[in-house]
């Protein structure tokens, strides 16, 4: 690569723009002051390129809209025939849309005796736009509008709000204000297209069901359809426990572990509800179950008996002052009876509780002698050690090795679940296991909600389904969590207020210890009392679970377990060349079940990596915001939008790195897409949209100089100078602190040159040579290509255009269709799906192979230079298309991808015809390039395909470099996996 990398060429010195942003504004500021005259001069051609751009920046901004919009981020109200319903006077009067249809919501309940729980149902379908892109990409890959079902749930969102049964006025207000009590039902059907009427009828269980029947009826209008409440926990466990991916943990000594459950050997278990009072179900399967024991003494009790003996207002502060008590003072241990010894022969420590609250009777003292902290530790344990051991002793009479509790009792409460954990350990020997739920306390409301018919949630799959926890959701509803949030600006009001209270959420989070263990001798202190207690609010880890029917799992990860369902056989057999080929239909819808694939790389559950990368992302923040405030224009509403941003992102840090995996299974592809949603809730769509711009363009500037030097190179030295361009061209990341250091040193093509220099192989990780085998093949045997290559483009500017499209118009030259597949929604300056065909038009016009791939991937619809060409159907070139790949992440979790995606990655020919010979298996036609760190080496390092795959990536971080690939930063990685 001499021309670029050591000839001043002309064309290369034209931009001398600098990338930094803040570099810019120096620069501007130093022209004003006409004291850099060098500065100056690149300043007046920055001027022009502002004139020029202002035409197209409109343009671009029009499209950025349209992905707003896509992103389904900002609902679209319909306001025609909006009216004030009742009172006029009144200072917040409802206003009702009745044409509204993109947020209709439904609703179910559970009125227990201390708390009402709420899940409500929100759609928010996808405002897709189909471009002609799009049209000819589905007919292309065979994509079918046909995947809609007949059932409501198209996409949409699952809430999850309580409000204390003393607060039900408060709950009233909420669900009015959110209109949710006229979600359109008829008598028992739930029917999004029903108009709001008079006998609306709401799915409710629980005693308040019954209770406040009449209530809900004159100040809602609606009737209360009552469900039974066993029914609705087990459904509501079943479903939870089948399509949410990290519903279900242990929690011993402190550790929280996921338990990844098997959804063919799921039944029986022992369900154990606990409430005010107990229940223990034994399910057998989908709406077989049979309650086979229950206690009297439960969360009711604990709260009864505590609140009369310590005087404490609310529950949760009964449980805080669990937090600081030392039950020794008050229950009889085994050491007090044998003189401070172990009773070791039955295996009993000196500390196992051998008399709760025994002590109390030999000494000489009153209730005012104990103090409160004590007493509610004492009566905490007793109470759970004694639903331990009852849910174990059923647990034996059925011969369930899993017994899963649930129920508000549990609130989160590590030392609570400590402690159950420990008795059904101790008395089953280790044999049986206590399971805790991530929706706890959701189980009938869940349930009721999906006794409404055709609800068409149980067809979901876990899939389909994705977590998200914007600020406000886990905190919405009643005193005990803030005010029901209804717009931003209440958010972000609300944000203001938390952090001047000075709550926990956004206090400074000492680094946890290292957890300790309990030992084994018996009932002693489990190691996760003390330190601070969450309060209630914040120890509801549940967010919106959003419900994506299109996202599918990318169909060629390799997993051994993975197997295809053989529909039909056509019995049709063959004999060639000796070999058997057996032509077969096939229908392969595998569940991501079945696949042991996990995305991230790194684990967080080491103490270590979790403190490093919280403190390299607080580090990023301030920088971020003012990326993301000059993205909007730098107004006061984005300065405070900014602001809120940074509280709550904050926030949700201060959380993890409490309690890691309060939100699930935590890797740091979670943490670095967290923060991309945050952004977004606080509506900054594209917060590096203008340094994308400015680097797309110098580099476009250079792109016909590269494509004349590859093309006078050998077939050889072009494929070695391709890879090592992608690899340099890495290094533009807006996301690694050392590289965004370095952009203040230079121009975009100075610091692509300077990469380029530094690529002398070998690499840290270098497969090059069997990738050029497989490309170029040895000695006389040239290879047959591969049909279709699936390319995961990485950033915008070099990037892409110096780096990924040079690569992929070297495949299309070599007969290979191209997909270029680039993420749904911003994340960083990474490029999306939407800016892609731009870049490709541009570059088209100094390339003949560009221009034909993508004429005949209908890329070029508007951005076409000769629109008498574009008509042209039958190009003679394979085509490259771009597809969304459904992430708005730096990372990618394959389990998790866009219908579209999924689609190209199966061989369109054979899949179209569903059937598959098994003497070749279609996957060996595609061969996958994931580019950069994101998603080549924090997630999916690991991973592996059933098809060849190419993982090239720039390690811009020095201690992942010293991790994964013992190297240094700035190392560079080729990895080539041949087909598994
Ligand atoms: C966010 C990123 C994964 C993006 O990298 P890319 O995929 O663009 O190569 C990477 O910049 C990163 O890991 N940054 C955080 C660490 C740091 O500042 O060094
Ligand atoms: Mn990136």
């Amino acid at each position: 690569m001499a021309g670029l990398t050591e000839d001043p060429n002309p064309v290369l010195d034209i931009d001398g723009l600098l990338i930094n942003q803040e570099h810019n504004n120096t620069e501007e500021e130093n022209n004003n002051n006409n004291s850099n005259s060098q500065l100056k001069d690149k300043s007046a051609v920055l001027g022009k390129d502002r004139e020029e751009n202002s035409s197209k920046n409109q343009n671009q901004a029009e499209r950025d809209m349209a992905s707003i919009h896509r992103s389904g981020s900002r609902p679209q109200l319909d306001l025609s025939k909006a009216a004030i319903e009742g009172n006029f006077e009144e200072k917040d009067p409802t206003i009702l849309l009745p044409n509204q249809s993109d947020d209709i919501s439904h609703l179910a309940l559970d009125i227990g005796g201390s708390l009402i729980k709420l899940v409500y149902f929100s759609r928010h379908e996808g405002q897709s736009i189909d471009d002609k892109r799009k049209k000819t990409l589905k007919e292309r890959l065979g994509i079918s509008n046909g995947i809609r079902r007949s059932y409501p749930i198209l996409g949409g969102r699952l809430h999850f709000v309580k409000f204390e049964t003393t607060k039900i006025n408060e709950c009233l207000d909420f669900i009015r204000s959110k209109q949710l009590h006229r979600g359109g039902m008829d008598s028992r059907h739930w029917n999004a297209e029903a108009p709001a009427n008079e006998n609306a009828v709401i799915k409710a269980t629980g005693g308040g069901a019954f209770k406040f029947a009449d209530l809900f009826k004159e100040r809602l209008g609606v009737s209360l359809d009552k469900e039974d409440e066993m029914d609705c926990l087990v459904a509501g466990a079943n479903f939870l426990l089948k399509a949410i991916r990290h519903e279900a943990f242990t929690h011993m000594e402190g550790r929280k572990e996921f338990v990844q459950i098997d959804h063919n050997d799921l039944f029986p278990y022992l369900l154990v509800n606990i409430g005010s009072g107990v229940s223990m179900i034994k399910v057998d399967g989908d709406g077989k179950f049979q309650r086979v024991s229950g206690t009297n003494v439960g969360g009711g009790t604990y709260w009864g008996l505590g609140r009369l003996l310590t005087k404490c207002k609310s529950f949760d502060e009964l449980l805080e002052l669990s937090q600081r008590g030392d039950n020794s003072t008050i229950d009889m241990l085994v050491g007090d009876i044998y003189g401070g010894m172990d009773y070791s022969k039955i295996g009993l420590s000196a500390s196992t509780i051998a008399s709760s609250f025994g002590k109390a009777i030999s000494d000489n003292k009153e209730l005012e002698d104990y103090s409160p902290e004590d007493i509610s530790l004492s009566l905490l344990r007793m109470i759970s050690y004694n639903i331990g051991q009852i849910a174990y002793l059923n647990a034996l009479r059925f011969g369930l090795k899993r017994i899963f509790f649930g129920g508000f009792f549990i609130r989160g409460h590590a030392y609570t679940m400590d402690t159950i954990s420990f008795a059904v350990h101790f008395w089953s020997k280790g044999d049986a296991q206590a399971m805790f739920l991530r929706h706890e306390g959701f189980l009938g409301a869940l349930g009721a909600f999906m006794s409404y018919e055709k609800h068409g949630l149980d067809d979901l799959m876990v899939h389909q389904l994705v977590e998200r926890f914007p600020m406000g959701a886990p905190y919405t509803g009643g005193k005990i969590h803030g005010p029901p949030l209804g717009d931003l600006n209440e958010k972000i009001s609300w944000m203001e207020k938390f952090v001047l209270k000075g709550t926990e959420i956004t206090a400074p989070v000492p680094m946890a210890p290292p957890p300790g263990t309990t030992g084994l001798g018996g009932f002693e202190v489990p190691s996760s009392k003390g330190g601070t207690l969450r309060s209630d609010a914040s120890a509801l880890n549940v967010g919106v679970l959003h419900l994506v029917p299109t996202l599918e799992v990318f169909p060629l990860l390799a997993d051994p377990k993975t197997h295809m369902f053989l529909l039909a056989f056509q019995g049709v057999m063959h004999i060639s060349d000796g070999l058997y080929s057996v032509t077969c239909y096939v229908i392969a819808p595998f569940s991501v079940d079945d696949i042991s694939y996990e995305p991230n790389t790194i684990d967080l559950a080491d103490h270590n990596e979790l403190e490093y990368w919280f403190t390299v992302l607080s580090g990023h923040l301030p920088d971020l915001v003012d990326k993301a405030v000059a993205s909007e224009g730098g107004t006061d509403d984005a300065k405070r939008r900014g602001d809120a941003f940074a509280r709550a992102f904050s926030a949700h840090l201060s959380r993890l790195i409490q309690d890691p995996a309060a939100y699930g299974k935590l890797g740091l592809a979670n943490l670095l897409e967290l923060r991309e949603e945050c952004l977004r809730e606080f509506q900054f769509h594209d917060a590096y949209r203008s340094i994308k711009q400015r680097e797309n363009e110098a580099s476009l500037a250079v792109l016909a100089d590269l494509f004349a030097e590859l093309d006078s190179m050998s077939e050889e030295t072009r494929l070695l100078s391709l890879i090592e361009g992608v690899l340099a061209a890495n290094i533009f990341d807006w996301g690694s602190r050392a590289c965004v250091d370095l952009y203040h040193k230079g121009t975009i093509i100075e610091i692509y040159r300077m990469s380029r220099n530094k690529m002398q192989r070998p690499w840290r990780v270098d497969d090059f040579d069997l990738f050029k085998e497989r490309m170029l093949g040895s000695g006389d045997k040239k290879p047959q290509p591969h049909k279709r290559a699936l390319l995961f483009v990485d950033n915008s500017g070099a990037d892409i255009v110096l780096g990924m499209l040079p690569l992929a118009r070297e495949l299309l030259r070599r007969g290979t269709e191209v997909v270029l597949v680039a993420n749904s929604l911003p994340a960083l300056n990474d490029i999306t799906a939407m800016e892609v065909p731009d870049i490709v038009a541009a570059a088209a016009k100094h390339c003949d192979i560009l221009r034909r791939a993508a004429e005949a991937g209908s890329l070029l619809v508007d951005a076409m230079i000769n629109p008498s060409d574009s008509s042209k159907e039958n190009s003679t070139s394979v085509p490259l298309m771009v597809v969304e790949n459904g992430c708005g992440s730096p990372c990618i979790d394959l389990r998790q991808v866009s219908s579209e995606l999924a689609a190209a990655a199966k061989d369109a020919d054979l899949m179209e015809r569903m059937h598959v010979t098994i003497t070749r298996a279609f996957d060996d036609d595609v061969q996958i390039i994931l580019e950069g760190m994101g998603r080549a080496l924090h997630t999916n390092f690991n991973a592996r395909f059933k098809c060849d795959v190419l993982k090239l990536a720039m390690v811009k971080n020095q201690r992942l470099a010293e991790k994964l690939i013992k190297g240094n930063i700035y190392d560079s990685v080729c990895r080539y996996e041949p087909a598994s």
